[in-house]
């Protein structure tokens, strides 16, 4: 069976065209297998790209821990350009994934833009303001960093602090993604984001749902939209428009999504 590797900022997928059904998608301890660094291919996520009926294609997401999860930004995106890579589409894509249907484009420098659900209201997660709580298709606990504290994100203990509140007793028992941002001197420039994966129970390069979820909670702090998120693995840009009660609607994420190489598994 062939497999391609895709990488988003960062974020790194093995994906299957399964047009064919042909994969055992029910066998967690494979796609573990293929997702190890070590024993595997090695990747943050394993993505199965599926026919469905009335769209263009369906997107089946497993984290690296074998387990099928809720949306991922990134791995949406990069489905998105292996679509067009395939022929399935040209630029604009309609698919199924997890949290519903999806619209996106391959814009001609290659940059893959993919509209994410409407986001309910922010909710505070903590004692004070510096945590709170969004659903992107995926959830995610934010925490701005007290400047006063931590002068570097690229210092922080992304891991530490991240598995913690990800096994915190208030996220039970399906846990959450967790995002550390610095505020940027000038809310213009890009905000830089560390995130904690769920279901890769590490730091990864960048997540794209996570990255959506910063630009709405910054969107509180002066952000206005498009806004611009340093991962570590990539810059991303998340534009939206405020809902009068609070929410999100017409979010959009946009980024790079490059196929490295493929092979026979
Ligand atoms: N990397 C993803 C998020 C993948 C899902 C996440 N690990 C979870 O289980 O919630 C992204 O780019 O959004």
């Amino acid at each position: 069976m062939q497999f391609h590797k895709y990488q988003g900022t960062g974020n790194d997928f093995v994906i299957i065209d399964d047009r064919a059904q042909q994969f055992d998608h029910t066998d967690h301890a494979r796609i573990a297998a293929l997702c190890h660094r070590r024993f595997g291919v090695g990747a943050d996520g394993l993505m199965l790209l599926r026919t469905r009926e009335g769209y263009d294609f369906e997107m089946v997401y497993f984290n690296a821990d074998g387990r099928p999860s809720t949306m991922c930004g990134n791995g949406g995106r990069c489905l998105v350009a292996f679509a067009k890579y395939l022929g399935v589409i040209k630029n604009d894509a309609h698919f199924l994934a997890v949290d519903g249907p999806h619209e996106a484009r391959v814009e001609t420098d290659g940059t893959v833009r993919l509209k994410m659900i409407d986001v309910a209201p922010a909710q505070l997660a903590g004692v004070g303001e510096d945590d709170v709580f969004l659903h992107t298709g995926s959830p995610h606990h934010i925490h701005f960093l007290d400047p006063e504290e931590h002068h570097s994100l690229a210092e922080f203990d992304v891991y530490g602090h991240g598995h913690s509140i990800r096994y915190d007793q208030a996220y039970d028992p399906a846990g959450v993604n967790v995002n550390f941002v610095q505020v940027p001197a000038d809310p213009g420039h890009p905000w830089p984001v560390r995130t904690y994966e769920r279901g890769v129970e590490d730091e990864t390069l960048s997540c794209g749902t996570g990255v959506t979820a910063v630009a709405l909670a910054a969107s509180a702090r002066g952000a206005s939209s498009p806004v611009q998120l340093q991962a570590a693995g990539g810059l991303l840009e998340v534009s939206f428009d405020h809902r009068p009660d609070g929410g999100f609607e017409n979010v959009w994420l946009s980024g790079p999504a490059v196929r490295v190489f493929g092979g026979e598994i």
